[in-house]
């Protein structure tokens, strides 16, 4: 296999021949700017992450066996039709899409199922898992049996090379966000998400980026959850945040490609079109963040601020997630994957 670029140099290189997505410079400075606004009035920090309900409140080891479990079934699930979406009620809220699989962990955790325990899901059976993922509808989560072989292959490799801990993966890499991203792409094959574009190897590494991003997170970037070169990870190329690049005027689809998203076609993995859409998610966190550090470079009260691709697209993803009304119109691409 021919070299694989970096998620940075891929999104460089696709957002350098897209033929579909374009990138527009005023989307960049405006959004910039917006964000720049939300970090210095403390409305949007990195402590985000932490601050929400179903996201674990302790840094230790059950809360990276949480994360990582979390993580290794943390992609697709957007449903064909609405009414065939699936939720997870816990604690008198009702959750759908990412957050009803936190919901789920949580509940089974609470109904003393050890579920995110590697000696418990590297042997989990299909039943059980159908058991821990039910929703209040009659839909199940989409990719079950794939969601199922994720876990088998993570759980018997923690087991039998790590102690049976992903905290054992962390702590072989000598606080590198680097060293891990290399360890976790290379050792579990459900997080090696790369791609073919133009005759070149890119890697969009979603799934391992966030683990990594979120363990950041939980930690506040101490311990385990400390790594010296964070900002070496790019966004994480999923199918929310494309809904905000729209919205903010950053990504512009050719009619051709706006069209086949809003007749809910299909776009099978690996597809020109859902590598540009990736991509270029990428390379617009990219500039973004460029512009931001420029902002804040020139305010004193702010050169401090935490700045990298984590803190952008936690923000695009979370507002698209309470700006589902205003977002509604903007279709979001349909790609049945493991990997984001
Ligand atoms: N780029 C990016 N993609 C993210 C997340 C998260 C979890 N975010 C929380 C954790 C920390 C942040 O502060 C957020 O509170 C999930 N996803 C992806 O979204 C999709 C699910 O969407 P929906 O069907 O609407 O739930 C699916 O591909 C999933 O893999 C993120 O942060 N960034």
């Amino acid at each position: 296999m021919s070299e694989i670029l970096t998620p940075r140099e891929s999104g460089k290189f696709i957002a350098d021949n897209s033929i579909d997505v374009k990138i527009k410079r005023d989307g960049i400075e405006k959004t910039a700017a917006i964000i720049f606004e939300s970090v210095k009035s403390g409305k949007f920090t990195g402590k985000n992450w932490k601050s929400h309900e179903l996201h674990p409140k302790s840094m230790d080891n059950k809360a990276i066996d949480w994360i990582f479990f979390v993580d290794t079934l943390n992609f697709s699930f957007w449903t064909d039709s609405d009414e065939n979406y699936f939720n997870v009620s816990y604690k008198d809220q009702v959750y759908t899409g990412y957050w009803s699989l936190c919901a789920a962990v949580n509940r089974a955790l609470d109904e003393g199922i050890p579920i995110t325990s590697p000696s418990f899901y590297k042997t989990i059976t299909m039943e059980q898992l159908e058991k821990v993922l039910r929703s209040n509808t009659k839909c199940t989560m989409p990719l079950l049996e794939e969601r199922l072989s994720n876990l088998h292959e993570a759980g018997k490799i923690l087991v039998e090379n790590f102690d049976g801990s992903f905290a054992n993966c962390i702590a072989a890499c000598q606080n590198s966000a680097l060293k891990l991203l290399q360890l976790v792409t290379s050792t579990f094959r459900s997080y090696q998400d790369i791609a073919t574009y133009e005759g070149k190897t890119v890697s969009l590494y979603k799934r391992a980026q966030i683990v990594i991003a979120d363990i950041w997170s939980c930690f506040e970037g101490q311990g385990l959850g400390h790594f010296h070169d964070i900002d070496c990870l790019t966004m994480f190329a999923d199918y929310r945040v494309p809904q905000s690049m729209v919205y903010f005027g950053i990504f512009e689809y050719s009619s051709h490609l706006m069209e086949k998203l809003k007749s809910n076609t299909l776009i099978s993995s690996g597809e020109r079109q859902e590598v540009e859409i990736r991509g270029c998610s990428i390379w617009a966190v990219e500039l973004i963040l460029e512009k931001l550090k420029l902002l804040a470079k020139k305010d004193p009260l702010q050169k401090d601020a935490i700045l990298n691709a984590i803190i952008v697209d936690f923000y695009l993803w979370d507002y698209a997630q309470s700006h589902r009304q205003q977002m509604k119109d903007i279709p979001i691409h349909k790609t049945r994957t493991i990997y984001y």
